[in-house]
């Protein structure tokens, strides 16, 4: 894996001139958890696939960059909210898809370690539906680390799950982004103080940095107070 860059984006976004969020000035540190907080609506998910370089429909009048001058396109993994694997491949195929869309040979050795780290040995030859809500988190956490990339975003990646799996799996991404530069977009104000270095709080207006990753309750106490 290449060394993770720094991310900056700049400027507003609008739908059909109606401005959504902006302007904004948001830097995303290399080799650091960045979560993205704010009410829903907002423009998080939005923010999202605008640094993914996805088609959103969105005017944005800014820039986006990375660190190290290169482009973000083909440095980033995304795990989306849903688990989006195919119901009809094995999970260790479902885990190998971006090396067969892409023609390569998958590297099944590696897949294989992949599966043994998010804890699904075993589980291999299952398809999605033979296995549960959480495993199928780990399947998709699976398949974003096969791909290795040194930057990954996340958009309620653990929303779906119970208290219990998802305390598991924040100990996993904890784990095993370590060192990638990581954007989250979350609700959950704990998620985000136990996970990141730094905290965007999005509001209409723009964009502030929640710099206490220390205090979920205060962090909490501040979002009441935007969206009042
Ligand atoms: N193609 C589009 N055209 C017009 N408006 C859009 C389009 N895509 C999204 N929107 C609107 O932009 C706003 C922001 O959407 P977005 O999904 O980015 O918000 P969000 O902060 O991620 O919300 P949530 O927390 O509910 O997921 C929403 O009001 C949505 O309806």
């Amino acid at each position: 894996m290449t060394t993770p860059p720094a991310i900056h984006f700049t400027g507003k976004v609008q739908f059909g001139g109606k401005p959504l969020f902006g302007p904004v000035d948001i830097t995303c540190p290399a080799g650091q958890w960045t979560s993205i907080l704010g009410p829903s609506g907002v423009g998080k998910t939005t923010l999202l696939r605008l640094l993914l370089g996805l088609e959103t429909g969105a005017q944005h009048d800014g820039k986006i960059s990375a660190s190290d001058g290169e482009p973000l396109a083909g440095r980033i993994a995304y795990m989306a909210q849903s688990d989006l694997l195919f119901p009809w491949l094995s999970l260790l195929e479902n885990v190998v898809t971006g090396a067969r869309l892409r023609s390569e040979t998958p590297d099944l050795d590696r897949a294989h370690e992949v599966i043994a780290q998010v804890g699904l040995a075993g589980h291999e030859h299952k398809k999605p539906r033979a296995l549960s809500g959480g495993m199928r988190q780990r399947a998709a956490l699976a398949r974003t680390l096969m791909e290795n990339r040194p930057i990954v975003m996340l958009d309620e990646p653990l929303s779906a799950l119970d208290a219990c799996t998802r305390a598991e799996m924040q100990e996993l991404l904890d784990h095993a982004l370590c060192g990638k530069t990581v954007i989250m977009v979350t609700h959950d104000p704990a998620e985000a103080c136990r996970l990141s270095n730094q905290i965007i709080v999005m509001s209409r207006g723009g964009a502030e940095l929640w710099a206490d990753t220390a205090s979920s309750d205060l962090l909490m106490t501040h979002m009441r107070g935007l969206a009042a």
